[in-house]
């Protein structure tokens, strides 16, 4: 069958192919995304290694910058009942809208065997969006910016390396936020080194 012998298959009109891509304001304009690397579970830093290694080989997307790693202390939770977390944050550009963004980032955790137990349990890795440009949104299913984000010192701590203009949407400079929560338990680990894929 020859492509336009199918009675069924209409050719879409130019002018509505303009819509679309008009409307789908991310195809030609790629947005800035903050990503939450955590670990505490196995090689931590092979585990944050391969989740920026995953978040490079995704089409759509481009790894800007990578922080820091920082050791950190179990947050929300008896700090004695789990193993130290090594954290760090990652600033991507992307054409993938939010919501495959998300899906993409629990690709990850499933590829690197995440298990999804109780509220905070230990894993090997976590992918969370903390800001996707300056969105706000209250849909649990993807809250932008992340609920918790601004409470999180092993969030804020890297991203300002990284970004120390950042401000989290709604709630401020990062710079200001850390003033108030301090440091504390977020300890900078110089020995190790996320790189960043060519
Ligand atoms: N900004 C966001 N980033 C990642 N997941 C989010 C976000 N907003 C809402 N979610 C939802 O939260 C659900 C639980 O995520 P996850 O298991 O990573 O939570 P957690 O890491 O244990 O805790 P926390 O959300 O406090 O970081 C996800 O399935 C996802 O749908
Ligand atoms: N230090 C630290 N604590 C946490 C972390 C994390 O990445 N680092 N992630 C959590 C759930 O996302 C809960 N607690």
């Amino acid at each position: 069958m020859t492509p336009n012998s199918d009675p069924t298959v209409q050719p879409v009109p130019a002018s509505v192919v303009q819509q679309v891509d008009a409307a789908d304001t991310t195809l030609h304009n790629p947005q800035t995304a903050v990503l939450s690397l955590g670990s505490n579970l196995g090689n931590r830093l092979e585990c944050l290694q391969s989740a920026v290694d995953a978040l490079a080989d995704t089409p759509g997307l481009k790894v800007k910058a990578v922080s820091p790693v920082y050791e950190t202390e179990p947050w929300g939770v008896d700090p004695e009942s789990q193993p130290s977390y090594f954290n760090a944050v990652v600033i991507v550009k992307t054409t993938l809208p939010p919501g495959s963004l998300l899906e993409r980032g629990h690709a990850i955790e499933e590829a690197l065997e995440r298990k999804r137990e109780g509220r905070w349990e230990p894993r090997p890795i976590d992918v969370d969006i903390v800001a996707y440009q300056d969105v706000v949104s209250d849909d649990p299913g993807l809250t932008l910016p992340h609920p918790r984000a601004h409470e999180r010192a092993f969030v804020l701590v890297p991203w300002r390396d990284v970004d120390p203009a950042a401000e989290v949407p709604g709630h401020g400079p990062v710079d200001a936020l850390l003033a108030g929560l301090g440091t504390e338990g977020v300890t900078a680990r110089p020995d190790l080194e996320l790189v960043l894929p060519a």
